[in-house]
């Protein structure tokens, strides 16, 4: 059996980190963490604000105070080996590189995210949310969960590509995405040597990477012709904010790099969307109150019509519901590696070690969230936030890291879910509870099956006579 505590030496003085209990020889707390990860960094905080747990192959420290996490996030920017194992699926973007590169990768990108470009590709969050409700019927059941990350996708894919060869694109992508992030979750977390096995698994998993590359070859070229051609053309779409990014010397990204980038964003954003379009849909239905007083929002702000950007002012509510779900569930893992020298709440911490943060283990800390079952939005009004550590709500997390998309996916799902919320009511089956299970990054529910229902906005009744 591991030690209670392992000791490790600090400037002068020895202060000893606490290893969590239950570690068995050799697997460590494999057994515990490889199966409801999140259930199990969740029981950490008890042991104290910096816990060492067993995952072997690595060493590993999980930070579980709020002001420590602050500390961590604002002072290391590397994310170490674990993400370096994803390099075949995202390359030299901005989630694999550090350094140096790391800083330039995020200047580059950095225009694609402006308040501007995303007001540009708010006019697709709506599009693609009203055909959305133009779909669903009255009395349909659908698994939400799936609903949702098509969604998602399609509108990630959507705001990257834009125009006829957009579309292409997007469908080429949409279909092979979901395959290559569940094989790619798969490889991260076991230990590396699996990876160069000529397993089925690895050889489709190297296929479908050279699928994704065919696909966005095209496009890519077909963005440079047209850039070449008339340079003040502007697809308005993430892509072609990349092929116009510039380094300090004047140069353009090359077409891998462009390639890398627009996988990352993909990877990065799509799942975590839909996720969170998800839960919050399934939180409504479990708070009816909630959901009376969304309703009133929505019918006095849009009385029935799709969310535009410029509504996003006045959806005050709507978006508090997103910061609300994404505390409940947010995801459930972010990594830093940690350098020669490096201190933390009075422990020496050995180089070369992973710093786990587990964000939605913080927001879930009775210590940091007062009755964190409890789905309230009203958490996030400005006279309730006072005081509250920067490092208590950190779904995006934090520091040089911090999600680029992070305003990008604000928008988005307040934007959609405004939408088909004007316009329908989705309802549980009674008793049913979703079943929380752990894919990649996030916390998925086992399945989601809701009964949708129409609703009639008070102006839609009045304008038409009829509700829709
Ligand atoms: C609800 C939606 C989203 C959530 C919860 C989320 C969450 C996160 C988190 C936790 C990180 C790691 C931060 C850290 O280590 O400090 C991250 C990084 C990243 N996210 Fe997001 N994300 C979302 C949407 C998006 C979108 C829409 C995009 C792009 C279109 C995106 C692109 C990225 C990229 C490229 C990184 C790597 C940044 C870096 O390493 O510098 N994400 N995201």
């Amino acid at each position: 059996m591991t030690s209670l505590l392992s000791t490790v030496r600090r400037t002068g003085v020895t202060s000893t980190v606490p290893t969590a209990p239950g570690a068995l020889p050799f697997l460590g707390h494999w057994h515990r963490f490889g199966r409801a990860p999140h259930r199990f960094l969740s029981t950490l905080s008890a042991h104290g604000p910096v816990v060492r747990i067993g995952i072997p192959g690595y060493r590993t420290y999980v930070v579980t105070e709020p002001e420590l996490i602050r500390e961590a996030f604002t002072g290391l920017s590397d994310q170490g080996s674990m993400i370096e194992r994803a390099e075949l699926l995202l390359g030299a973007g901005v989630t694999v590189v550090s350094g140096a590169t790391h800083r330039r990768s995020r200047r580059l990108i950095a225009p694609a995210f402006a308040k501007a470009r995303i007001a540009q590709y708010a006019t697709v969050m709506t599009a693609l949310g009203q055909a959305r409700t133009d779909q669903w019927r009255d009395g349909a059941t659908l698994a939400v969960n799936e609903e949702m990350h098509d969604l998602a996708l399609r509108t990630v894919a959507g705001a990257l590509f834009s125009g006829e060869l957009g579309e292409v694109t997007a469908r080429r992508v949409h279909r092979l995405l979901p395959e290559v992030m569940t094989l790619l979750a798969r490889r991260v977390t076991r230990p590396a040597w699996l990876d160069r096995l000529p397993t089925r698994g690895n050889r489709r998993f190297l296929e479908l990477v050279d699928q994704l590359k065919a696909a966005t070859a095209d496009i890519i070229a077909a963005y440079r012709a047209d850039l070449a051609a008339d340079p003040a053309l502007d697809h308005g779409d993430l892509l072609d904010t990349l092929i116009r990014a510039r380094d300090e010397d004047g140069a353009p990204l090359t077409d891998k790099h462009v390639h890398d980038e627009l996988v990352n964003f993909l990877v990065g954003g799509t799942e975590a969307i839909g996720m969170t379009a998800t839960w919050l849909l399934y939180e409504l239905a479990r708070n009816p109150e909630v959901e009376r007083a969304l309703h009133a929002e929505l019918d006095e702000v849009l009385g029935g019509r799709p969310a535009e950007f410029t509504d996003l002012a006045r959806l005050d509510l709507t978006k508090r519901l997103v910061l609300e779900t994404l505390r409940r569930y947010s995801p459930w893992l972010t990594v830093r590696h940690v350098p020669a020298g490096y201190e933390l709440g009075g422990h020496a911490l050995p180089e070369g070690a992973m710093l786990f943060v587990c964000p939605i283990a913080v927001h879930r800390d009775p210590r940091v969230h007062a009755d964190p079952d409890r789905f309230d939005p009203d958490r996030w009004l400005p006279e309730a936030m006072e005081g509250m550590s920067r490092g208590a709500h950190i779904p995006f997390g934090m520091g040089a890291r911090q999600c680029p998309g992070n305003v990008f996916a604000l928008t988005q799902v307040a934007l959609q879910i405004a939408t088909l919320c004007g316009r329908w009511r989705l309802r549980l089956e009674p008793g049913f509870t979703a079943r929380e299970t752990v894919i990649g990054a996030l916390v998925h529910p086992e399945s989601l099956p809701m009964r949708v229902e129409a609703r009639t906005s008070p102006r839609r009744e009045t304008d038409s006579g009829t509700a829709k």
